[in-house]
């Protein structure tokens, strides 16, 4: 039996073409997906120029001799894959399950082409079941934490390790809060006013960025969801 991550992630690597600059996702997904692609950099001398969306990220893509760069250095990105955490109706994402969801959606809007991997149980309904995740500055953020608790009851300080007191800090020394809202019926609406309170950074909704969305099966098949649509591979 496959490992469904793996199935997608070997599938999106697919159209990663030699001279093309890259962002590398963050998670276990992204990491089969970072793993295949530094196969290909050893195995067929493939070139290509990555920007990693986490320390993480950063550190495995060296490790399997996948060029890096900094963002900064390119004005466009090719592809990006990377992995999400719920898939909902016309291809809205909810991601940031690993804490990266600032660089991820700095690296998604920067990419003309967004590849989402990920096996089914990301895409059960209602969307909104997984917590949505929101990065915000530490300064008065309990203040932040009730302007979101206008939104949905439990809002909750992710720690930094399950049971430490210590909260989690991003990359870019942000909190997280993961807000729990069961279903989010709009969820276009719901970034733009998530945003407009001052103390948060980026909200985990990643709605019309995602390209396509490609699940793995055990048996080894895809399918893939387009913004509309979906398809067996
Ligand atoms: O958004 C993310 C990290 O911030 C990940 O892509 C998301 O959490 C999915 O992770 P996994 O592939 O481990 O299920």
């Amino acid at each position: 039996m496959l490992d469904p991550k793996e199935v997608a992630a070997r599938e999106a690597v697919k159209a990663v073409k030699d001279g093309m600059t890259i962002g590398i996702g963050t998670g276990s997904t992204a990491a089969f997906a970072i793993r295949a692609i530094g196969e290909r950099v050893k195995l067929e001398g493939l070139h290509v120029r990555a920007v990693a969306t986490s320390s993480r990220s950063r550190e495995m893509a060296a490790e399997w001799g996948i060029p890096l760069i900094d963002l900064c250095e390119v004005e466009a990105l090719d592809l990006t894959i990377d992995g999400a955490d719920q898939v909902g109706p016309n291809l809205s994402l909810i991601k940031g399950g690993g804490g990266a969801l600032l660089r991820e959606k700095i690296v998604a809007q920067a990419s003309r082409e967004l590849i989402i991997i990920c096996d089914e149980t990301k895409r059960q309904m209602p969307f909104g079941q997984h917590p949505l995740p929101v990065a915000v500055v530490p300064f008065g953020h309990t203040l932040t934490r009730r302007r979101l608790e206008r939104f949905c009851q439990k809002v909750l300080l992710r720690p930094k390790a399950p049971d430490s007191p210590e909260p989690y800090l991003t990359d870019d020394g942000l909190y997280i809060y993961d807000m729990h809202m069961e279903t989010i019926a709009d969820p276009p609406q719901l970034e733009q006013r998530l945003k407009q309170i001052v103390g948060v950074v980026e909200v985990g909704l990643f709605n019309g960025l995602a390209s396509r969305v490609l699940f793995g099966f055990h048996d080894g098949h895809v399918e893939e969801l387009l913004p509309e649509h979906s398809a067996r591979l």
